[in-house]
């Protein structure tokens, strides 16, 4: 884990010899994205928009890992339909009442608010390749005022992105800045792009309790290493003992995903009449291309009481 502070450390070049990674802010207000590309290639692209990931290459450039709708709107109209948007502070719909998320929309207002781009700082793996830090924040003075008004907290997201050669992590950091406590759920709704759903097996949740939205939210114990998908899946999966969620591919590892403070996790797939459905889902029959392994804390609630930080997020790895 890095420093539990809320605030990234001051932007800091590496003193490793040798290129950096360029970093990049293009576009103008909703659209504005940050790309950080490797010396050896590798980039990340994130809207400031929800602080939304929406292309990350590996293997030279040459590969990208993330899924992104043609029709993802990423002009800061609604929440991008791909990529990796960030849910706070609720997952799903809100509860129906007696909560102070219960006025806020479907997954919070995270994915949907602008976020400041704080900065970058460089560092160097112990086998000598750079990689490359990009912080973003999102605090009460940022938000819309409708969501000012449904959530009256005072918080500080930091989420940071770091670029390696063959990973991508991504980390929040929440703090509460206001005097009283308040409770949130967090997720990272990661599409990966795979080339052929029916070659696709998630594994590593063997023996672990899920809900399953599509059989109207009933308990199961996953009884098989390897989970198919053939047909609309939606489930959460819930304290989680090991660490490590795998994206098979055609019998070879393609990604893993690496839990960090984080003990749960959404498998979805929409399958055809509901990827059809979706207005921003295009085209429709992606989602041959797509699987949503989505980490995060989203059973219960996490409590933070005045001043208190929680931090936690994934490290994703791209095999290929
Ligand atoms: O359409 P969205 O609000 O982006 O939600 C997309 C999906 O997110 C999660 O995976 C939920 O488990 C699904 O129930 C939901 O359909």
């Amino acid at each position: 884990m890095v420093d539990r502070t809320n605030r990234p450390s001051a932007l800091k070049a590496t003193d490793a010899a040798g290129p950096e990674a360029q970093v990049d802010i293009v576009g103008s207000g909703s659209s504005s994205k940050v790309i950080a590309t490797l010396p050896s290639g590798e980039s990340v692209e994130v809207l400031l928009f929800g602080a939304t990931v929406t292309s990350w290459k590996s293997n030279g450039g040459k590969t990208e890992n993330l899924w992104l709708s043609e029709k993802a709107a990423l002009d800061g109209s609604k929440a991008v339909r791909g990529g990796v948007p960030v849910v706070f502070p609720v997952f799903g719909p809100p509860p129906k009442s007696g909560h102070p998320t219960s006025t806020l929309p479907q997954h919070g207002f995270a994915r949907t608010s602008r976020w400041e781009f704080l900065g970058k700082s460089s560092a160097e793996d112990a086998l000598g390749s750079n990689s490359v830090k990009l912080d973003f924040g999102l605090y009460r003075s940022g938000l819309s005022e409708d969501a000012r008004e449904a959530w009256p907290l005072d918080f500080g997201l930091v989420y940071s992105v770091t670029l390696s050669k063959d990973s991508l992590q991504t980390i929040i950091n929440v703090r509460n800045e206001g005097q009283q406590s308040f409770e949130f759920q967090f997720l990272l709704h990661t599409y990966f792009k795979i080339q052929d759903i029916s070659k696709v097996a998630v594994n590593g949740l063997l023996g672990v309790t899920y809900v399953d939205k599509v059989l109207n939210a009933t308990e199961h114990k996953q009884s098989d290493n390897s989970i198919k998908i053939t047909g609309e899946v939606d489930r959460v999966y819930t304290s989680i003992p090991q660490d490590t969620t795998s994206i098979v591919e055609d019998g070879k590892p393609r990604f893993d995903v690496v839990r960090d403070n984080l003990q749960d996790t959404v498998v979805w797939n929409p399958w055809i009449e509901k990827a059809k459905s979706m207005g921003d889902f295009s085209p429709d029959d992606d989602y041959k291309h797509m699987i949503c392994v989505e980490v995060g804390t989203v059973q219960g609630w996490q409590k933070l009481e005045k001043g208190e930080v929680f931090e936690g997020g994934q490290t994703i790895k791209s095999l290929l």
